[in-house]
């Protein structure tokens, strides 16, 4: 995975030195965005099947995510290390369906971690390179570590939506938060976006990042967003990618 060769570095760095948070429209390289989007069919095909199966949208258990927070929150959330197949199917261990392999194309077993080779393994190693981080830096000029980011997947189904928070974990040292976007349909109607209220007053908004596709955003934590509830009337699921980078490494 890399970056695309298209950014314009020094224009995103004088922007973001005054905003601290920077939207960047085709982040990654076309060929990896279009690997990772595509492999979102995955998701969204175990996705219809679970919807099939059980009828209402997931609720996430906060116990199966390792960073809780005291805000609400109803969406469901894929660490990219250490997922599995059957999180992101969202059906209980002992699914013996025939058609599972069908479903996922590889592995034997539902509850097989993704492959190495699978893009979103890729673009989890990958948001933990020095190659990543050296884009971050120059553009925020924060100095990161090596294995310092945790990231996942999120999926919001109608009626999912994120309360304000502003991302701060005192444990965890969180430095920055990136949002890739992965929608290539979406309608301003259907919702999810994500606002960014100004710093000191929290009935003003500074920024409303759309629902696109391989659109980057960054900013410093702590900054209050939240992200709007997906309507009744949308005709996708809202996929992000996103996680923080953090003081000292995590894996
Ligand atoms: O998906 C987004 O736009 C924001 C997600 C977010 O704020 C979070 O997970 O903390
Ligand atoms: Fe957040």
């Amino acid at each position: 995975m890399k970056w695309s060769e298209k950014l314009k570095i020094s224009e995103l760095k004088d922007k973001y030195s005054k905003q601290r948070i920077i939207t960047i429209a085709d982040a990654l390289d076309p060929v990896d965005s279009e690997l990772v989007y595509s492999s979102l069919n995955d998701v969204t095909e175990g996705n219809i099947w679970y919807q099939a199966l059980r009828g209402n949208p997931h609720y996430i258990n906060k116990s199966d995510v390792s960073n809780t927070h005291d805000f609400h929150y109803r969406f469901d959330k894929f660490p990219l290390s250490n997922i599995t197949i059957k999180k992101l199917l969202g059906v209980t261990a002992d699914s013996k369906r025939a058609d599972f392999r069908a479903v996922m194309k590889y592995g034997d077993s539902p509850e097989k971690e993704l492959p190495s080779f699978h893009p979103l393994s890729k673009l989890g190693s990958f948001l933990n390179s020095d190659e990543c981080y050296s884009l971050f830096t120059e553009i925020t000029g924060h100095k990161f570590t090596k294995n310092s980011t945790v990231s996942f997947l999120s999926r919001y189904m109608a009626g999912d939506y994120l309360s304000t928070h502003d991302d701060s974990d005192p444990k965890n040292e969180r430095v920055l938060t990136f949002i890739l976007s992965l929608n290539k349909t979406w309608e301003h109607h259907w919702g999810g976006q994500t606002l960014i209220f100004n710093k000191k007053n929290t009935d003003s908004v500074t920024d409303c990042i759309i629902p696109s596709y391989n659109t980057l955003t960054i900013f410093d934590v702590p900054l209050l967003h939240c992200v709007l509830p997906v309507s009744n009337f949308s005709q996708a699921p809202r996929y992000a990618i996103s996680g923080w980078i953090h003081k000292s490494p995590r894996i």
